[in-house]
């Protein structure tokens, strides 16, 4: 087993996510033959949410027992409960409210205007993270975590030159000032997504490739935090051809 990085180059955005979409289905239920549970980490992207609708449309939906996978965030938006912004809201819309799936399977952020303000809502996330980890890492064992990045290089709620991209303690960290509305939000730390097994970042589109050709040139995480995720198995970059115009020749598996 490698944990190199891989770029994954698809034709189109339908391309990469019906890949993804059979890649994810086949490994959770292999995982599944091996593991009581498998716990997944979302994100709120845009090539994100149409993943979630493609596993929602494959016939191989309900191959698997989602009855023993668990959902996470590796960020929310600051928002009202049911606000169509919210990353969670996203993914129940897309894929969520549609499986077999217990409702305590489903870790949520807690909501802007409910009883806990956003420091709160950020160390309670962190207590529910701590309270299903594997072993004392205060984590779940994240055994597939889906990572987006905006075209600045932010990734889950990680942007650069912010302090909270360098916090090495904490798990979750709660986001203020984002140059991304809205301005706050609720993420997951570098060290907590890089405790993950297999990292699986999508990207699409030409607005994104000159930051995904900085990550994979070695850019500091601290100017392009994408560039600093890397997964303890596995690392995947799967994009589309605009995204991947600046990636090296080399770099590239071409297997799709
Ligand atoms: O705000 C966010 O942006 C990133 C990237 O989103 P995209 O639409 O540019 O792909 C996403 O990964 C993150 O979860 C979200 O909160």
């Amino acid at each position: 087993m490698t944990n190199e990085r891989r770029v994954l180059v698809h034709a189109d955005s339908d391309a990469l996510a019906a890949s993804i979409t059979a890649r994810f289905l086949t490994k959770t239920v292999d995982l599944l033959d091996e593991l009581d549970r498998v716990n997944v980490v979302l994100e709120g992207g845009r090539v994100a949410i149409k993943i979630l609708a493609a596993i929602n449309a494959s016939p191989a939906r309900d191959s698997v027992d989602w009855s023993r996978v668990h959902f996470w965030w590796g960020d929310e938006r600051w928002l009202p409960a049911g606000d169509p912004e919210r990353n969670e809201v996203k993914a129940r819309e897309a894929l969520l409210d549609h499986i077999d799936i217990p409702a305590a399977n489903i870790h949520t952020c807690a909501s802007s205007g409910g009883t806990l303000d956003l420091d709160a809502a950020a160390a309670a996330y962190a207590d529910e993270l701590a309270a299903n980890a594997d072993g004392d890492s205060g984590l779940p064992r994240f055994d597939i975590t889906f990572l987006g990045v905006g075209p600045d290089g932010h990734t889950a709620s990680l942007f650069p030159d912010r302090p909270e991209v360098l916090e090495r303690e904490a798990t979750v960290v709660a986001v203020r000032n984002s140059p991304k509305p809205p301005p706050e939000r609720i993420s997951l730390t570098r060290s907590a997504i890089n405790s993950s097994q297999r990292i699986w970042v999508a990207l699409s589109g030409a607005d994104k490739a000159s930051v995904l050709g900085l990550a994979l040139a070695g850019a500091a995480y601290t100017e392009v935090p994408i560039a600093g995720m890397k997964g303890r198995k596995r690392t995947v970059f799967f994009v589309d051809s605009d995204a991947a115009s600046e990636v090296p020749e080399n770099l590239i598996a071409r297997s799709y």
